[in-house]
């Protein structure tokens, strides 16, 4: 038994679990004297948003990273409240290699779940936690000019390759981040769905790995993260990578370790350090706080992708 400053006793495993408390914020200290000033994108995926509670935590470590002095920018996705949406309005919907094959009456609705209610459901979110955060799509501030994506496929028995046609399905063509660091300037923390435009008029539907990785690559962030539903990147035994060089992601790719949507989002990480990104970390979004244990802890969490 020990003694507060103020005299009242406290029992040992008390005192231990406040030791525990103050080293970690004691180990934060470097971490938060390396970050201070500078970028951060975040890329919050639909099935990391989970519930309230989850919605309310992250938003608070959003708040807490501004606070010390990083800028943090937040790309968002949003895919299975968009096939909700979809369902609810009877419009049938498909996928190639995880990206949405997506019609004129389709890509509204993409546009009006992700900028629209999911864009402003974390605006409020962050603002409620005591940020200041604005809500923007890929066509404020001419912040993402898009066009078509282009797919092929080659046929397995003629050998011929056929061009896909994924509608408004659009990639990232040039990233004006002039928007992003004046608001960042400004103490806002910038919130982005990943829509994007063209000259014509018309609206793309973008991948929200895939926007999120070129406004990263645009801003030379510092750190690019990427809030899934997997704990990492697992190998064959099921057991999470801590750290992979350029080389060791693109084999997990080639050797069918990554499979599905972790394909695209390998690639991205691959794509945005090769593009000056110092490092891209992929980590489970379903554990309250991964990102601050990530950034602020020495063991960090979830599968790192770096350059050695
Ligand atoms: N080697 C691997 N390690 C971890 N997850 C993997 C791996 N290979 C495939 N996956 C799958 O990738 C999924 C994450 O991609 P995706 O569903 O597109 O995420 P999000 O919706 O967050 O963008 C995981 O839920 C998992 O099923
Ligand atoms: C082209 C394409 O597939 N766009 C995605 C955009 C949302 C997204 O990527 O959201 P998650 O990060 O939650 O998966 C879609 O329509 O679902």
């Amino acid at each position: 038994m020990s003694t507060l400053t103020n005299g009242s006793p406290v029992q040992n495993t008390t005192r231990d679990e406040w030791l525990a408390k103050a080293r970690t914020l004691s180990e934060a200290l470097p971490y938060m004297r390396r970050y201070a000033g500078r970028t951060f994108v975040i890329k919050y995926g639909g099935h990391a948003m989970g519930d309230d509670s989850l919605a309310e935590s992250f938003a608070r470590d959003i708040v807490l990273l501004k606070q010390v002095g990083i800028n943090p920018v937040v790309v968002h996705g949003g895919g299975p409240q968009i096939g909700q949406m979809l369902q609810r309005l009877a419009i049938k919907s498909s996928f190639i290699d995880g990206l949405r094959v997506t019609d004129k009456e389709t890509v509204e609705v993409v546009e009006m779940v992700l900028a629209g209610s999911i864009n402003k459901q974390i605006v409020a979110a962050i603002n409620n936690a005591g940020g200041r955060a604005v809500g923007l799509s890929g066509k404020d501030g001419s912040l993402i000019t898009a066009r078509k994506l282009r797919r092929t496929q080659r046929d397995p028995d003629s050998n011929i390759e056929k061009v896909l046609d994924l509608g408004f399905v659009g990639e990232p063509y040039q990233v004006n981040p002039s928007i992003i660091t004046s608001l960042a300037q400004s103490d806002i923390i910038p919130v982005i769905a990943p829509i994007g435009f063209d000259r014509q008029g018309d609206t793309y539907n973008i991948n929200a790995d895939t926007a999120a990785g070129a406004v990263a690559s645009a801003l030379g962030a510092t750190r690019f993260f990427l809030l899934t539903d997997v704990a990492g990147v697992m190998d064959k035994n099921k057991d999470i990578i801590a750290k992979m060089s350029l080389e060791q992601a693109r084999a997990a790719i080639a050797d069918g370790t990554a499979t599905g949507g972790m394909i695209p989002k390998i690639e991205t990480c691959i794509d945005a350090v090769e593009q000056g990104v110092d490092a891209a970390v992929i980590l489970d979004g379903r554990v309250p706080h991964a990102l601050l244990l990530e950034i602020f802890t020495e063991g960090g969490a979830g599968t790192l992708i770096g350059r050695e």
